[in-house]
């Protein structure tokens, strides 16, 4: 545990003698909740305020970690510091996983986190956590009476479920099975829609939902990446206690643009230069996240179904290449033959493209997502007209959002149960093509776009929400 000695001060910190704010950020792990908080950490950073970054190690990887070193060294008033989890003796948790060993050892180990708070106060005024940590890290923020906020990577809708999700369980008979929830004021949330964990009241991820559902009530704000008019219904009742009574307010501050050099695109320069070559609107573009599960079989029939609608194509396979132990090279796994057939007028590669610069590319005219909650920004962002196949967690909470808004389709009896379930190269390339013929679609989609720009120029929602909470931690 490093606590450098620049913070431990406690003067105050700009010329007037007014203490500016502190806010001190603790993420959780994996790029998909990493991003956000990059993207928020830069966009705070033209505020007046100082920043540290606590990375939970090894809740973080260290090579995640270097990302944020990489990313701020430029930025004189933030720093990183790491917190390192007490050793854990995981023998004496036979057959847990590896999400199980890292919640009991955050669990042992946060007490540590009070004294490296304590190191660093009074200059550190406000902390901003992760969803995942909020039961530990807002107790701690309280006693030594400092502001929490949480930082929410996935949408508005989703943050009414974790919320209101306590309160469905104190509803419901004790014995009766989790059905479909129905969220006040916001929508009912179909039983087979919700994060399968959530249907096991037994899992350690369900009750630390639960338990983080139940702390948020207690925080001093909630940040979302959303805007308001993508989320409209879902914002308004949590913010006029619809969903919850007295939750704190509600910023939401979203869409969040990544910041340059935020990740080494490595396809990038063949990725955009082959989009340079290709008219307008013609290609789709196909990616599931950073990790989420197709069969090989799904993938060669995703394949066939590309082929098929004749359009062109660029396919982010590298991390749904899964089974995670199986090495079979791309070729292998889409079957003899394919690439040659398709050569030019698509593009398959297994590297990390700069995929908000993709889905801007006028060439894009679709993309199919797994509707990661980043990807779904990023295409409302673009304006670009979005196909969802949900593959698991939050997914299909967010292809509701898809619909809801506009910005694009979900073919719900594509669902992922987790098996053995495939959809035919068929009726993928027959909705490719449709949707890519369709000007209605395109239109709407386009509209989500315009407001997504409103929303974060001067003036805008979400704009005004920035400031709004920067108002917040200088209410010190
Ligand atoms: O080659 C690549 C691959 C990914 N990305 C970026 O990586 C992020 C992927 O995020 P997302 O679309 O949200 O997918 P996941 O990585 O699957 O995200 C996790 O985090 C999300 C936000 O909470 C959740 O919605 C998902 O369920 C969870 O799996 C996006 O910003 C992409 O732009 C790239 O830029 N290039």
């Amino acid at each position: 545990m490093a606590t450098p000695a620049a913070l431990s001060s406690g003067e105050p910190n700009d010329a007037a003698g007014r203490t500016r704010p502190h806010v001190m950020f603790v993420p959780s792990a994996g790029m998909g909740h990493l991003l956000p908080f990059f993207r928020f950490i830069g966009a705070l950073s033209s505020h007046d305020v100082d920043i540290s970054i606590v990375t939970v190690l090894p809740t973080v990887s260290a090579a995640e970690a270097e990302h944020f070193d990489g990313l701020f060294k430029d930025f004189p008033t933030i720093r990183r510091i790491d917190f390192h989890l007490l050793p854990l003796d995981a023998s004496a948790f036979p057959g847990a996983d590896p999400f199980v060993l890292r919640w009991e050892a955050l669990r042992r180990s946060v007490h540590l986190l009070g004294p490296l708070i304590a190191g660093i106060i009074p200059r550190v005024t406000a902390i901003v956590t992760d969803v995942t940590m909020v039961s530990h890290v807002n107790p701690i923020a309280k006693e030594i009476d400092i502001q929490c906020h949480v930082l929410f990577i996935s949408c508005a809708t989703m943050m009414s479920l974790l919320t209101y999700f306590p309160i469905y369980l104190d509803k419901k008979e004790a014995q009766a099975d989790i059905g479909d929830v129905d969220i006040p004021g916001v929508r009912r949330i179909a039983r087979t829609s919700l994060p399968q964990p959530l249907l096991d009241l037994n899992k350690l991820f369900t009750k630390q939902f639960i338990e983080n559902g139940r702390e948020i009530a207690k925080t001093d704000g909630i940040l979302i990446n959303t805007f308001d008019a993508l989320e409209p219904v879902a914002l308004a009742a949590l913010r006029d206690g619809t969903v919850v009574p007295g939750l704190p307010p509600v910023f939401a501050v979203g869409h969040l643009s990544s910041l340059a050099g935020e990740m080494k695109a490595e396809a990038e320069d063949t990725a955009l230069a082959w989009l340079r070559q290709q008219p307008a609107h013609s290609v789709v573009y196909v990616a599931f996240g950073n990790r989420s599960a197709v069969s090989h079989e799904q993938i060669r029939e995703i394949a066939k179904g590309l082929e098929a609608s004749g359009c062109r194509f660029l396919w982010v396979l590298k991390t749904t290449v899964v089974d995670r132990d199986d090495v079979a090279g791309v070729r292998d796994v889409l079957g003899d033959g394919f690439l040659e057939r398709v050569h030019g007028r698509g593009m398959v590669t297994k590297a990390w493209v700069n995929q908000e610069e993709v889905l801007k590319h006028p060439a894009v005219g679709l993309f199919l997502s797994h509707s990661g909650w980043n990807s779904v920004t990023e295409a409302a962002a673009a304006g670009l007209p979005l196909l969802a196949w949900p593959r698991g967690g939050d997914h299909r909470v967010a292809a509701t959002v898809v619909v809801s808004s506009g910005l694009g389709v979900w073919m719900e009896h594509w669902s992922w149960d987790g098996e053995d379930w495939l959809v035919s190269g068929e009726e993928i390339g027959e909705i490719v093509k449709e949707m890519m013929a369709d000007a209605a679609v395109r239109e709407r989609a386009a509209k989500v776009g315009d407001e997504a720009t409103k929303a974060v120029a001067v003036g805008g929602t979400s704009h005004k929400s920035m400031l709004d909470f920067v108002a917040k931690l200088n209410t010190i």
